[in-house]
């Protein structure tokens, strides 16, 4: 579905992404792993075509997403942070992205809005909400179009833990549909029961991409978060 091939960013000297090639399917949810600053975001920025490499190429459904900007409305996208027009109410925020978003045919999804009961704070204004609350207008934003492929950058970050578990709730639910879901988190332990694969970077490149299983298999660890920090124990 999204094939990454030899793909190499660097911001002046430094080599942010190196020669890094990640095949990513339907059906799969990938925990994209590993230190601070080995560059997961800027490959999530690869993928969403907000960052261009300076070498290498990437396909959405086998078409080169260069000048191919259409696949964008396929991709549900949850940032690290959120940023909106501040003077803007939820409910102003989310008639915005339905009016921007006209032409694309999906039937919306607004189940996340009922879930988080964000219609009964819809009038207040984007500056005055909480982090947390932030992070369910972005969540709540990113499964809005019912899009193909979820790309959620630290999504349970802030987020108390009934409202992580209703999230994950909703995740597996997309998984199931044959979605492909791509998360970045520090927060392992939340996603032991969710993830399928892990790909796990450092230093800018792609260390490795196996299955959850193979992972706890290799470290002899049964929890995601141990098998990580044993993997970056030894390296
Ligand atoms: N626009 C930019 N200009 C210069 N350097 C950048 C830019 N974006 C990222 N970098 C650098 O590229 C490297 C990789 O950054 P990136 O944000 O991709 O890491 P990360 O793995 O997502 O980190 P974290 O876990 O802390 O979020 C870092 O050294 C960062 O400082």
């Amino acid at each position: 579905m999204i094939i990454a091939t030899n793909v190499t960013k660097r911001f002046g000297k430094l080599t942010a992404l190196d020669n890094v090639s990640v095949n990513c399917n339907k059906g799969q949810c990938i925990s994209l792993t590993g230190p601070n600053g080995s560059g997961k975001t800027t490959l999530i920025k690869c993928l969403l075509g907000m960052v261009v490499p300076d070498s290498g190429f990437i396909t959405f459904n086998q078409q080169n997403i260069l000048h191919h900007w259409q696949y964008r409305s396929r991709i549900g996208y949850m940032p690290q942070i959120g940023r909106y027009p501040e003077n803007m109410t939820i409910a102003q925020v989310l008639d915005m992205m339905k009016d921007i978003r006209k032409n694309n045919k999906s039937v919306l999804d607004e189940e996340l809005i009922q879930t988080f009961d964000l219609q009964h704070i819809a009038n207040k204004k984007m500056r005055t909400l909480s982090g947390g609350t932030r992070q369910k207008v972005s969540a709540a934003l990113a499964f809005l179009f019912n899009p193909d492929v979820l790309i959620l950058d630290e999504p349970t970050a802030g987020l108390d833990p009934l409202s992580t578990e209703l999230l994950k709730d909703k995740i597996r639910k997309e998984k199931q549909k044959g979605k492909l879901i791509l998360i970045t988190s520090h927060i392992l332990s939340d996603l032991d029961d969710l993830v399928t694969e892990v790909i796990y970077m450092q230093d800018g490149q792609l260390r490795f991409h196996k299955s959850l299983e193979q992972l706890k298999q290799d470290t002899g660890q049964s929890q995601l978060s141990r098998a990580i920090a044993q993997v970056m124990k030894t390296n």
